[in-house]
């Protein structure tokens, strides 16, 4: 009864979407489509190469060319750029920022649309980003929307960072969450917003089994799995 689901999570950052989308694609049995990491790839070579960060034919002609692969490995997915494990590369404050700035531009979305469109399978998707519900699966038998207040968001960034042995500043955490929400907001093409037909889920005060639970509630009322 599964076939060709797709179960889209946009929200924004540190609003708790990947750790949602890998319960989800676990219990499931779905595949799963980490968007932001495709932007975080595109942004990583963009800084490698010394692009212009301002500069759309040139970043869009970088995204269309782009040597990426996603290899799973042991419970975990092995992000490659080149055939160059770029993982933890990608997930620094600096390639962050840079992925909200070549996101910003249509020719980058619309070269990087297909290749998300293709991560749809007959055993079904959870599809994590910011455009899922409204641009890249407009149809989706499932949209939800998961946000939670940007101080809720900078300390569960600072309390990752701390777990990771990294010391973060708050101040400068929940400055840079809302200088990416503003950029991502209120960039004219797939902005960040729930789509029309979206649940929203406010997180701020659930934890993550509650948020898991009342998403797959939501999900069996709208699917047959
Ligand atoms: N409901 C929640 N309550 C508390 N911490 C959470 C919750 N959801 C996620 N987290 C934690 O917040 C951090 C960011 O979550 P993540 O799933 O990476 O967010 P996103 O993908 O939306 O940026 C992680 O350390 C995660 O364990
Ligand atoms: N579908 C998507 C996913 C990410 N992005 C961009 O990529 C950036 C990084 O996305 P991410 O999902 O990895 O970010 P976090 O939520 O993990 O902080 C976002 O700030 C967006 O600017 C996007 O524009 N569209």
């Amino acid at each position: 009864m599964t076939k060709n689901i797709v179960i889209t999570v946009d929200g924004p950052s540190g609003a708790g979407k990947g750790t949602l989308c890998y319960a989800l694609a676990n219990r499931l049995g779905f595949a799963l489509l980490d968007s932001g990491a495709i932007y975080r790839v595109t942004a990583l070579a963009a800084l490698q190469c010394k692009a212009d960060l301002t500069n759309e034919a040139e970043l869009a002609e970088l995204a269309a060319h782009l040597d990426i692969e996603f290899l799973p490995e042991a419970g975990e997915v092995k992000v490659m750029l080149g055939g160059e494990d770029v993982s933890g590369l990608i997930r620094t404050q600096e390639v962050a920022d840079a992925a909200s700035k070549v996101a910003v531009f249509p020719q980058v979305r619309s070269a990087l649309l297909q290749l998300q469109k293709d991560f749809a399978t007959p055993k079904g998707l959870i599809a994590d980003g910011r455009d899922m519900g409204t641009v890249v699966f407009p149809t989706a038998q499932v949209k939800l929307f998961l946000d939670a207040s940007a101080e809720e968001r900078a300390k569960r960034r600072f309390k990752q960072l701390q777990n990771k042995g990294i010391s973060g500043n708050f101040d400068q955490i929940l400055a840079e969450i809302k200088d990416r929400d503003f950029r991502d907001r209120n960039r004219p093409v797939a902005p960040l917003k729930p789509a029309d037909d979206a649940l929203l889920l406010d997180s701020t005060t659930l934890s993550i089994e509650e948020v898991i639970a009342q998403a797959l509630s939501y999900i069996h009322q709208k699917v047959k799995i």
